[in-house]
């Protein structure tokens, strides 16, 4: 099982790599790896599990986050409306998005960085994308909300994109023009 011990940290070069494509079908190393970035998320949620493994929460992971440079996501996040988005994907890619934005009003964190770094971070407030999921068939999500966000900040990652690198360094928390807050 995956825990914090596996996790790379802000500094370690793969984390700043353009993460490689996955061939299809993937491999079954490469389906026992990303059902385990699954299982980190869900353990991760289970606070006696969380307790018990000394694992920090968290609704996204990345393969570059477990020092695995190639393009696979999970995500386990609930929205606003308390729907829960759950989705292991091989080769995310965006197709199209909104031009307005969106923001976390409370700011983003990672796994990777050890400390807070304070500041909206800008996302696009509605994305439509698609990838592949563990039966090797093509999945297309549209979303918006928190879900949409997290994706943003797992794709990211397969990009060598820390989400800090889109804070506005001179004006952490000026209002971004056209966008959404989201709780
Ligand atoms: O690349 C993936 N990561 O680095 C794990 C991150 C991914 C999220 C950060 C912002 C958008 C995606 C993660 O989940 N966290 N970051 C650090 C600790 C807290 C945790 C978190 O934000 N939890 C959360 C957020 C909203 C609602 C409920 N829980
Ligand atoms: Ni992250």
């Amino acid at each position: 099982m995956i825990t914090m011990t596996d996790i790379i940290r802000d500094g370690h070069p793969t984390l700043r790599k353009v993460a490689t494509e996955v061939s299809m079908p993937p491999t079954e190393e490469e389906k026992a790896l990303l059902k385990s970035m699954m299982e980190y998320l869900i353990n991760s949620q289970d606070p006696e599990l969380a307790e018990k493994y000394g694992l920090r929460g968290g609704v996204g992971l990345a393969a570059p986050q477990i020092n695995i440079s190639k393009r696979m996501i999970a995500v386990h996040v609930k929205d606003e409306n308390g729907q829960q988005y759950s989705y292991a994907l091989f080769n995310p890619k965006i197709i199209s998005h909104s031009i307005e934005k969106a923001y976390l009003t409370t700011g983003e964190g990672c796994l990777s960085v050890d400390e807070t770094i304070p500041g909206y971070v800008p996302r696009y407030a509605r994305i439509t994308l698609k990838g592949i999921d563990l039966d090797g068939k093509e999945v297309k999500l549209r979303l918006k909300g928190l879900p949409a966000i997290v994706f943003q900040h797992e794709i990211d990652h397969l990009n060598g994109v820390m989400f800090y690198d889109h804070i506005n360094e001179n004006e952490p928390f000026l209002p971004i023009d056209n966008a959404i807050p989201v709780e």
